[in-house]
């Protein structure tokens, strides 16, 4: 496979090149070194918006719409959903086409979910490289959608550059917020279902939430807005795309917008050094050195501590 042909094609706009790109990376390719090369010189254009909350809030109607809004505009736009629970890829799957139908056809707009079944640095490392592809193509911005919103889903959508976290009415969200520690990820707050009974409650306990999660900051702090969406009917949209302006202009006034990929920089070498270490560890595990260290722990001549220890500076060496 001619790598660099795949690139100039996925710079091109050609979505089967994007689409091959990213398997390469949710399958862990050996190549992945050398597309991040190749890659490297058309980056660092696209904002990363995180989408995140709970299954039935409405997260795949709110991208949608998103989308429309950021397609009126002629921006580009990719959309990347990501399950870090399921083993499968939805790059094939038609959920993802039903799901953003009116989109499908549109040559702007990139659509594509990612499972990580071979990456060994796992989500960390792979969302970036896969944001770092539809980046190469072009897309001036590329809205990143997780499914439910443990701490992996969240991890995932902190690395975006804003990120927008999703409520509905009545489900108790805000308690569910908090505790999966959303609270402090989020840079813009929704309560989409604004339709329903008790949109005002949720609204102001979420304000209230907010504004007492505020943590003491030295500089001038983000005061994140809390926007009213009804987003099956279009409603509110085009002030969350508004509010993420507003965002990106206040990171930019305060001289933050490289924090967004600081942070995706940070989180990928990490996730790929901590996987090349237990790779490298695996292979000692094969080795007599491992069991001999296992049989001294366990006749209490030498603590696992010290055992690991010495792993570590065998692995170094
Ligand atoms: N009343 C009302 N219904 C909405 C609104 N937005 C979305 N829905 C409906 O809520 C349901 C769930 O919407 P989805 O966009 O699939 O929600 P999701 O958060 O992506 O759900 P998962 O895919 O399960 O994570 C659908 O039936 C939508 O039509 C809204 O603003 N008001």
């Amino acid at each position: 496979m001619d790598l660099d042909r795949l690139v100039a094609e996925a710079r091109d706009g050609t979505p089967r090149a994007v689409a091959r790109l990213i398997s390469l990376v949710e399958d862990g390719s050996p190549r992945l070194r050398e597309l991040a090369a190749a890659l490297a010189p058309h980056t660092g254009h696209a904002r990363v918006v995180g989408l995140t909350g709970s299954p039935g809030v409405g997260k795949s109607t709110t991208t949608s719409a998103l989308v429309t809004a950021l397609r009126a505009d002629d921006r580009r736009v990719g959309v990347l959903a990501v399950d870090p629970s399921s083993p499968f890829s939805g790059g094939a799957l038609l959920g993802d086409r039903v799901r953003m139908g009116e989109h499908a056809t549109d040559p702007g707009v990139f659509i594509r979910s990612m499972a990580t079944r071979g990456h060994l640095g796992g989500l960390a490392a792979a969302t970036p490289q896969a944001l770092r592809v539809l980046d190469a193509a072009g897309c001036d911005v590329i809205l990143v959608e997780t499914v439910g919103v443990g701490q992996s889903e969240v991890e995932v959508v902190a690395l975006a550059d804003t990120t927008v976290v999703l409520l509905a009415p009545g489900m108790g969200d805000g308690v569910q917020a908090a505790k999966a520690g959303i609270l402090e990820v989020g840079d813009v707050f929704v309560v989409n279902k604004a339709d329903r009974d008790g949109a005002d409650a949720t609204v102001r306990e979420l304000q209230h939430m907010v504004s007492l999660n505020r943590r003491e900051v030295s500089g001038p702090a983000w005061r994140p807005p809390v926007v009213r969406t009804v987003a099956s009917a279009g409603e509110g949209v085009d002030d969350l795309v508004g509010a993420l302006d507003d965002h990106r202009a206040w990171m930019a006034d305060h001289d933050r917008l490289a924090e967004g990929p600081r942070r995706r920089a940070r989180a990928e070498i990490e996730a790929i050094a901590l996987a090349d270490l237990r790779a490298r560890i695996r292979e000692l595990a094969g080795d007599a050195a491992l069991g001999e260290l296992a049989e001294r722990v366990v006749a209490g001549e030498l603590d696992p501590y010290a055992a690991a220890d010495e792993v570590v500076s065998s692995v170094r060496g």
